[in-house]
């Protein structure tokens, strides 16, 4: 059951299917896995992009500090800073630099800044991929047309692939010129010799959204976690004094510090990022847990239903890392929740993931110390695809010294 069936929007927005997230589960699946690990997630593939990751988290807290200095009493907007940040290190992973000018996009006949191109590249296409086309639930009504969705799935659709392939052919420009970055459009220039430039394009993408959007929602709702309860972040600052002293949380630390790692999985677990593991679609007659699955059935995975039942957890609803410092836990293990989804599919990107949410975390807790904002803490709704806050977190920080 490792392949995946779309809904109309989804196949228009992927190019039909060509994504490694949702692609059917074949040799071009295996193939296109196997670059992504081997240049941009996989371990060693992490190893070479570390200093993207430092020079992150250093931007991160000097814009807060940045902040705090002019107006310390004013809440402060977390995600505009973490997002963009964010952005960076996934164009820097992508294209090999971050994009500091507007460009121009022939195109579309227009100028676009950082900010509209993360909207075209993340946010409209996030917005997208949910929209619900009712021909999704009535397959033998598909022939009925409905051009509005299949329209405007294309008009953005046709804007990502033309930012892209601006963003792209300056990189050719510059490989030409002789200079060779360490990122993923260097790497399959070079090395992925059967992919056709549009696969290549979607792949490039591909990497973009996935490290712009899951990464951020966890850290958010991590810090408003840490933000509501004063106690759990005092610990977290404890055992970061202890293990760190005087020096800056780095990634070395992580696998000193029991209750980030705990801080982590509570999140995962009572916030799931993805909620529901994209469906899954069973291509040979199976078993499973004793069931019978034909082929052609769609398993829709409910994560949080799973990590909110209280056969399985103690008080779900309330965030407790401490339930992950219990010896039956492994920290390093990172399917405890399920997060990640598991087996064949199973998520590409958890290691950079926890890479960034941890050492984010820690840094945040080491700089300052952080309090909602007043009425703040009733902002729980989500939205979207993943389950990003509906109402962006805003936080008082004040400065520790340390
Ligand atoms: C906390 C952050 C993240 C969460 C919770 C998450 C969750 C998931 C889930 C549930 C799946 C589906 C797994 C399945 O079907 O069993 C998935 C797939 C995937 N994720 Fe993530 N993800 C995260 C971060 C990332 C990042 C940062 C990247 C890359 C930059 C990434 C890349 C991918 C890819 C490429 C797949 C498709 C794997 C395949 O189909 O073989 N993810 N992720």
């Amino acid at each position: 059951m490792s392949t995946r069936k779309l809904s109309k929007a989804l196949k228009i927005l992927t190019s039909d299917k060509c994504m490694v997230a949702t692609s059917d589960y074949n040799d071009f699946h295996k193939m296109v896995k196997r670059h992504v690990l081997t240049n941009v997630l996989g371990a060693n593939a992490q190893k070479r992009h570390r200093s993207q990751r430092d020079t992150m988290r250093e931007n991160v807290a000097s814009r807060l500090h940045a902040h705090v200095n002019n107006s310390p009493q004013e809440a402060i907007n977390f995600r505009e800073i973490f997002e963009s940040e964010l952005f960076g290190i996934a164009l820097k992973q992508a294209i090999g630099k971050d994009i500091e000018d507007s460009i121009n996009v022939e195109e579309l006949g227009t100028t676009l800044s950082r900010d509209d191109i993360f909207k075209v590249l993340v946010n409209d296409m996030m917005d997208g991929a949910i929209e619900v086309d009712w021909r999704d639930f009535f397959p033998y009504l598909r022939w009925v047309p409905n051009k509005t969705i299949e329209n405007n799935m294309k008009r953005l659709s046709r804007r990502r692939i033309a930012v892209m392939n601006v963003l792209i052919e300056e990189q050719k420009k510059r490989i030409a010129s002789g200079e060779e970055l360490n990122c993923y459009t260097d790497y399959l220039l070079s090395e992925a010799k059967t992919l056709t430039p549009e696969q290549i394009t979607m792949l490039i993408w591909e990497t973009i959204i996935e490290t712009a959007d899951t990464t951020l929602v966890t850290t958010e709702w991590a810090m408003y976690e840490l933000a509501k309860d004063q106690k759990k972040q005092d610990r977290l600052f404890e055992e970061i004094q202890n293990v760190c002293g005087t020096d800056k949380v780095t990634e070395e630390h992580l696998s000193q510090m029991p209750y980030l790692g705990a801080v982590f999985h509570e999140t995962l677990r009572k916030d799931s990022p993805v909620p529901i593991v994209p469906l899954r679609y069973v291509h040979e007659d199976t078993q499973l847990g004793g069931y019978y699955v034909p082929a052609g059935t769609e398993i829709a995975i409910n994560i949080y239903g799973c990590n909110m039942d209280k056969n399985r957890w103690e008080s779900p609803e309330e965030w407790k890392p401490e339930r992950f410092l219990e010896p039956k836990h492994d920290p390093m293990d990172l399917y405890k929740t399920m997060a990640f989804g598991a087996g064949k599919r199973v998520c590409a990107g958890s290691l950079q993931a926890m890479l960034i949410v941890c050492t984010s975390i820690g840094r945040l807790v080491q700089e300052f110390e952080w309090k909602l904002r007043h009425g703040e803490e009733e902002n729980v709704a989500t939205v979207g695809l993943t389950t990003r806050k509906l109402h962006p977190m805003h936080a008082i920080l004040k400065p520790r010294n340390w």
